[in-house]
């Protein structure tokens, strides 16, 4: 057992007030075990709680850490015992095309409709009706409305949204009454349906508390239900705001503003003091509420990694050039998630250079791959995509397929190759950061010397950063997002003697983006 620190301690003792908490517990500060030592004291007063989990593998790892009074699984499972079992039947029926779903619904197949210059295909309807439903699904929202449909590629304009919305609307309302019968219907029934029918019926949990994990990235569907618990339960929201990935509510997290005593844990065992001061000075930029201090035990290193046990990438694209590389050098490669979704991208692409349709939900709008180029080249709105045209372009579709086919799985591979955002959660001994974090542009006025002047840095992409540096234990190449170093708001406050260590210091060699070639298979 160890000894608890004492921000540790003070959650401890904060806990059996009964009061509602909000928990700000930075990267490796040892969350898990601080929620068993909440759990052993409520056990002491008798009391019993729910742990909910952001994901079932994480609920799994609790249960071994809990008390038997703290029963441990993730909201989906709660919606399931009390609304998703009737729908068991639907829900094992045999998958089939969203198009046909379409037809189902009436989206007459011979239809294609035109939203501003681009045609939208009767598929390419029936796809963002069923992505509606699930937006809808996922909201704190009673009724389907405009906001839900997805914006598509190519049509972002808010008159060409609202077009779009007016045609996808009835559809997805009546897609929505057809998934209330429990045993028969044409949309396949998901997970996130039942949680959505559980969520507009303002379920009771009995609890005398709850324990929210990964609070910072909870849907608001999911809070909803939650933060309707506080008049019967104590709520404690862990996790931490800096890490709030997935955009539902901007900057402002359900932990943040939430009403409830705050606390934090700042002392990460994951790694030593130079990790910490580089980690800090993400946290400065996001604004965050902590600042982390490394484990004196620890020494974790800032250098050039050049095999690194984790290579990790701002975009699935990004994620692409690195197993070619990585394949290319000879190493065995693992993507963390798999190849999926990378491998959908890249049929679409195939389909798209044959002259042919595809109903990939980015690319659908687009009719051949030279309307996809001009957009991404163009079209500031498909800037982002100009990555994919020109690895495409330059590998060709055949190519990078066959390199996803060479895959490895993680326990055999020699490096593992992730975006950051499937490797929140996750550690590994050596990390680099890879090339595609790309600092913001310069800003058209030049600074006070006369040379151009670095734009402000995006608060979502300093998010994705911090998480990105914190998931080494012993070394840490910071690579792509070495441009940190001559940032205005790169340099750590002088104030701070914690934030003067090796993490500025230390020159990087950094590994430059360079052209990469690949056999063609
Ligand atoms: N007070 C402490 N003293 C020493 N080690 C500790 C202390 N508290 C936690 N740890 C260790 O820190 C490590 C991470 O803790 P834990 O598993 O509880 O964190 P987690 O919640 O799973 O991860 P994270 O904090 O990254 O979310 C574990 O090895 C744990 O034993």
């Amino acid at each position: 057992m160890h000894v608890p620190t004492p921000e540790q301690s003070a959650a401890a003792e904060a806990f059996p007030t009964g009061s509602h908490l909000v928990i700000q517990a930075g990267a490796g500060t040892g969350k898990t075990t601080t929620l068993a030592m909440l759990a052993r004291t409520a056990r002491r007063q008798g009391r019993t709680g729910r742990y909910i989990a952001f994901n079932r593998a994480v609920a799994r790892h609790a249960t071994r850490s809990f008390p038997a009074e703290v029963s441990c699984g993730t909201a989906h499972a709660l919606a399931y015992t009390a609304v998703g079992r009737r729908y068991q039947a639907r829900m094992n029926a045999p998958r089939r095309a969203g198009w046909r779903t379409g037809a189902a619904l009436g989206i007459d197949e011979t239809m294609t409709v035109r939203i501003g210059a681009r045609k939208m295909t009767h598929k390419a309807l029936s796809y963002t009706v069923l992505r509606t439903v699930t937006r809808f699904c996922q909201s704190a929202d009673q009724e389907i409305a405009p906001h839900h449909v997805p914006p598509l590629r190519g049509a972002e304009a808010a008159t060409l949204h609202a077009q779009l919305a007016d045609l996808v609307l009835p559809y997805a309302r009546r897609a929505w009454a057809d998934l209330q019968h429990p045993d028969r219907g044409v949309v396949r029934f998901e997970h996130d349906h039942y949680l959505k029918m559980w969520a507009l019926r303002a379920p009771v949990i009995p609890a005398d508390f709850l324990l929210l994990d990964e609070a910072q990235d909870t849907n608001p569907v999911v809070e909803q239900v939650f933060t309707a618990q506080r008049d019967h339960a104590q709520l404690v929201l862990v996790g931490d705001s800096a890490q709030a990935i997935y955009g539902w509510r901007g900057a402002r997290d359900v932990m943040t503003g939430f009403d409830g005593k705050q606390l934090s844990l700042s002392r990460s065992f994951r790694f030593g003091p130079a990790l910490a001061a580089e980690a800090n000075r993400w946290l400065t930029i996001i604004g965050a509420p902590i600042r982390l201090t490394g484990s004196p035990c620890l020494d974790t290193e800032l250098c050039t990694v050049r095999a690194p046990e984790a290579i990790l990438c701002r975009t699935n694209v990004g994620a692409m050039v690195e197993v070619i590389r990585q394949l290319e050098a000879g190493r065995r490669v693992a993507l963390a998630g798999g190849g999926e979704a990378l491998g959908a991208l890249a049929r679409a692409a195939y389909d798209l250079e044959a002259g042919r349709r595809t109903v990939h939900p980015e690319l659908m709008l687009f009719e051949t791959w030279a309307e996809l180029r001009e957009y991404a080249e163009f079209d500031p709105a498909g800037r982002d995509l100009l990555p994919l045209v020109e690895l495409v372009d330059e590998h060709g579709t055949e190519a990078l397929l066959h390199a996803l086919g060479q895959l490895s799985h993680e326990d055999f591979a020699e490096v593992t190759v992730s975006t950051a955002h499937r490797a929140k959660g996750r550690e590994w001994a050596s990390v680099r950061i890879a090339d595609d974090f790309t600092g913001p542009d310069d800003l058209d006025e030049p600074g006070d010397d006369g040379t151009p002047a670095p734009g402000p840095i995006d608060l979502d992409e300093a998010r994705l950063a911090y998480v990105a540096v914190t998931r080494a234990r012993s070394l840490l190449d910071i690579g792509g997002l070495s441009w940190i170093n001559s940032h205005p708001s790169g340099a750590p406050p002088p104030s701070d003697p914690r934030l003067i260590g090796p993490a500025t210091r230390t020159p990087l060699e950094e590994p430059k983006s360079r052209p990469t070639r690949l056999r063609k298979s």
